[in-house]
């Protein structure tokens, strides 16, 4: 498959779905340097093109940990409501831009209490700014909460607790990040006791920079409902057909993973193969501003390098509204306005 303009024009028109992505990750430059003359901290660059080196990874970037360190240098200007707040806005509006209809983001609440906001201070202020984008953008909004794994027990169960509270009211799910080989889902089985009790949604970060068997831990251990990238899945057969059987939807994030050397490359990237084979396969970004991505360069990739059809990323769209964690009706809805369009726009569904 080619990209034409055809091809281009359907995929600036395909409605689209952002399952995974995080706030902290896809600040926007220009942002940064408004909120730093603000504060009065000094910057290493003073335009939004020289900020962009201490942003995002370059492709020399060896592996997750090395990706994780890219998240410090935006963080500092996350600490207030108000920023916290802008930020979300402006994610949303950038995901308007290239017709997003539905969009999960999460953040990690612990790491916004720096300078004295609570966790619940930083939650509400991340719900307000994607509430405020809700309503000027007409996209649909969840917050799916964070906890780290080198964070404490302690806190780590406070931020749960902090969720929990919000639940109903924009949280969505909670979900567990950060150094994957350093810290394996099985310390974690009963920090999520309580949502999995209550029936909060749980995702995990797994199969990305560690192998299936953390999948397995996450969906059997820790009760996860999605899995965050999931891309070595296919290092084990039974945990491959637990997770078929399931029908346990992955979140995806080709260039991101390309990044993080969970696959040596394009070529060994097992997408297409897992989507074929009826796995709950979707597509999402991860990080827009660490990883250098939109959602639109996420499908163009997979065609080009992956061979992906445009029908083939139009049923990724329809399992990610499938997978959404929003009220069936939304759903419903969601997966009308995709049909119509699909029917516009000549692709198959
Ligand atoms: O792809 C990822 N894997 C594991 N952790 C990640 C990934 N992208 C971002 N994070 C971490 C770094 C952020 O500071 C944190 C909260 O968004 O989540
Ligand atoms: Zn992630």
């Amino acid at each position: 498959m080619v990209m034409n303009d055809t091809v281009r024009r359907q995929l600036a028109a395909l409605p689209k779905a952002d399952l995974h992505v995080h706030l902290d990750g896809s600040v926007k430059p220009g942002t940064v340097l408004d909120l730093a003359a603000r504060k009065g901290i000094e910057l290493p660059a003073d335009t939004a093109e020289g900020l962009l080196p201490y942003m995002r990874v370059t492709d020399e970037c060896e592996n997750l940990v090395e990706y994780l360190s890219k998240f410090q240098f935006v963080l500092r200007f996350m600490q207030d409501a108000e920023s916290i707040e802008r930020i979300a806005f402006e994610l949303i509006e950038q995901a308007a831009a290239e017709n997003v209809i539905y969009i999960e983001v999460r953040f990690g609440p612990h790491l916004h209490t720096n300078e004295g906001l609570t966790h619940d201070e930083a939650i509400a202020a991340a719900l307000r700014g994607l509430r405020r984008g809700e309503e000027r953008f007409g996209i649909a909004v969840g917050l799916i909460v964070i906890n780290m794994r080198h964070e404490s027990e302690e806190v780590n169960r406070e931020v749960t607790a902090a969720a929990l509270r919000f639940r109903g009211q924009g949280v969505v799910a909670v979900d567990l990040a950060g150094d994957e080989a350093g810290y394996p889902a099985s310390l974690f089985r009963e920090l999520f006791r309580p949502a999995r009790e209550s029936g909060m949604p749980v995702t995990i970060h797994a199969g990305e920079a560690a192998g299936a068997a953390n999948i397995e831990e996450a969906v059997v251990g820790l009760g996860a409902a999605r899995l965050g990238h999931g891309v070595r899945l296919r290092e084990d057969g039974r945990v491959y057909e637990l997770v078929r059987e399931r029908g346990i939807p992955l979140e995806m994030c080709p260039i991101s993973n390309m990044q993080t050397k969970a696959v040596a490359g394009w070529e060994a990237y097992p997408l297409r193969d897992y989507l074929r084979d009826g796995l709950k396969v979707t597509v999402n970004t991860d990080n827009r501003t660490v990883s250098d991505t939109t959602l639109t360069k996420e499908y163009e990739m997979l065609i080009l390098r992956c061979g992906l059809t445009i029908e083939e990323i139009a049923a990724t769209v329809r399992n990610s509204l499938d997978a959404a964690f929003a009220e069936p009706s939304a759903r419903e809805a969601l997966k009308a306005r995709l049909q119509s369009a699909c029917v516009e726009l000549g692709i198959a569904l």
